[in-house]
């Protein structure tokens, strides 16, 4: 009896290893003709280029500089094994249009489900981010749609130059070039603070009371997300069980803040995916936009000539004025140019994944339906044959004079593009030049040379050290 139920019980794994084996030999045939890094012997078979891509992230790079190197190896379209997934990977351009514009093809349904309902806890729900149902997902968007065009935007102006302001009087009080400063923190506070303001009517002070509960929730969310995406195994520990239940109970927190402001707007629509939205603007805006402008500080630090540029227009269409308005904006074209090139190196959402649900062709490559396709704005940016010395921060490239040629869109598309771009895109540029204009009318900038100018891939791109530096007001 007992060697029977032994037998049962080596039997079930050797079944499971036997299907697996299976299914990883039907992937590795179907996608035999595209070319991608070789596999090596036995472990290659099964874990495909797993160890490859994880010695770059131990180096301290992406999984997106892997990609880099790969395209010039292999070319514009190529596929990569990890474990019983291949992914095909393209920064062609022609293959970007058709991906995310002419098929608009879904999101990927085990990437949205894991910031939708991590542990089968409603966090970011059925959101516009994590909403991979095309029809529920357009119903909401065009609601949407309205609110974040530019020229609704602008009717904020007056809010958005307050919110820096207060950021402004902030930094002053410590801009005495002896206390450093971590520019990263204190520009999330703002951008939680203009999200609130600008999305939900909604009074809050994180620039001077960073542990608002909104802005602790929000924070503390976004940390578990990141262990429950890196730590995928964690769940089977009994030791990590108290801090997943403190986990499930700040995302319960996070949407009671979302519930209670919702019943005060008397909205009619579902509750829930009203709440959805809610979180929604916050994790898919702070980050982004804060990361962004963070590393755009940093490159200024970094790059005295881009200062002296930035000072000059910014001295001349703004002077000592504090009130930015639309006119001040459309003429502030170098600073525009600076913010765009900060994108292009330093792009928050690197990847993006979409599932194909026809066959097709990509640069003469047959791609079976149902394939993971993923497109990169940061390879892209970086690729030497769209970008002419690309690893240089030369805000010029956008200056669309008789000397530089327009950027192709589809090499350069850190908003994303087709259907589910980017809706705060809007709201992200004009925050991101109006903070650029105030912060180089206000203060000289020394980096701290101690700092780490590494960077961190987590849910999104980041500086490692969140820009470290010392600030002194300029004397004007
Ligand atoms: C520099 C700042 C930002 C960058 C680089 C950025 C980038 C992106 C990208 C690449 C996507 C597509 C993601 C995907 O396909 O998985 C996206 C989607 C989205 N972003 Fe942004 N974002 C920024 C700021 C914002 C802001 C300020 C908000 C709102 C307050 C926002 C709200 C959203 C939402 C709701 C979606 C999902 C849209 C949909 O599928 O309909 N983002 N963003």
């Amino acid at each position: 009896m007992i060697g029977e139920f032994l037998k049962l019980i080596l039997f079930i794994p050797a079944i499971f290893f036997a299907y697996k084996t299976y299914k990883i030999y039907a992937i590795r045939k179907k996608y035999s003709h595209i070319p991608g890094p070789k596999t090596k012997g036995v472990i290659g078979f099964y874990l495909g280029n797993l160890s490859e891509a994880l010695k770059y992230i131990k180096g301290g790079k992406l999984l997106a500089d892997m990609m880099l190197d790969m395209c010039y190896e292999y070319g514009t379209v190529f596929k990569f094994q990890i474990v019983d997934k291949i992914v095909v990977f393209t920064i062609d351009p022609k293959a970007v249009k058709e991906v995310l514009i002419d098929e608009n093809f879904p999101k990927v349904p085990e990437i949205y489900k894991q910031v939708g309902f991590p542990y089968n806890e409603r966090y970011l729900g059925n959101g516009l981010l994590s909403d991979t149902d095309f029809s529920s997902w357009h119903k909401r968007r065009v609601l949407f749609n309205h609110g974040f065009q530019r020229n609704i935007l602008l009717n904020s102006i007056n809010e958005l130059n307050s919110e820096f302001d207060m950021l402004m009087v902030r930094l002053r009080s410590l801009a005495d070039g002896k206390t450093r400063i971590n520019l990263l923190k204190e520009i999330s506070h703002a951008a939680l603070d203009i999200i609130a303001n600008i999305a939900f009517s909604m009074n809050v002070d994180t620039i001077n009371d960073p542990n608002n509960e909104l802005n602790h929730y929000v924070y503390e969310s976004l940390k578990g997300f990141y262990r429950q995406t890196f730590e995928p195994f964690l769940i089977f520990n009994p030791g990590e069980w108290k801090w997943l239940r403190d986990y499930k109970q700040i995302i319960r927190n996070l949407r009671n803040i979302g519930k209670k402001h919702i019943m005060k707007l008397d909205e009619k629509f579902n509750v829930d995916n009203m709440i959805d939205d809610f979180l929604t603007f916050f994790v898919a805006g702070q980050e982004t936009s804060a990361n962004t402008l963070a590393f755009c500080l940093l490159e200024i630090g970094r790059n005295p000539d881009v200062f002296e540029k930035l000072k000059n227009e910014i001295d001349t269409v703004l002077g000592s004025k504090a009130f930015i308005d639309n006119e001040d904006l459309t003429k502030l074209t170098y600073t525009n140019c600076v913010y765009k090139e900060t994108l292009r190196m330093w792009p928050p959402i690197p990847e993006i994944a979409r599932i194909s649900t026809k066959d097709l062709t990509l640069n003469g490559y047959h791609i079976p339906a149902n394939s993971w396709i993923e497109v990169s704005t940061y390879v892209s940016g970086r690729f030497e044959e769209y970008f002419e010395n690309p690893h240089v921060f030369k805000p010029e490239r956008f200056l669309y004079d008789s000397t530089n040629k327009k950027i192709n869109n589809y090499t350069y598309f850190p908003f994303s593009l087709g259907a589910r771009n980017c809706i705060g895109q809007n709201l992200a540029k004009l925050v991101g030049k109006i903070l650029i204009a105030k912060f180089v009318q206000n203060f000289e900038i020394i980096l701290d040379p101690a700092q780490n100018f590494g960077i961190i891939q987590e849910a999104t791109l980041r500086p490692a050290d969140g820009t470290q530096c010392f600030l002194l007001p300029r004397k004007n």
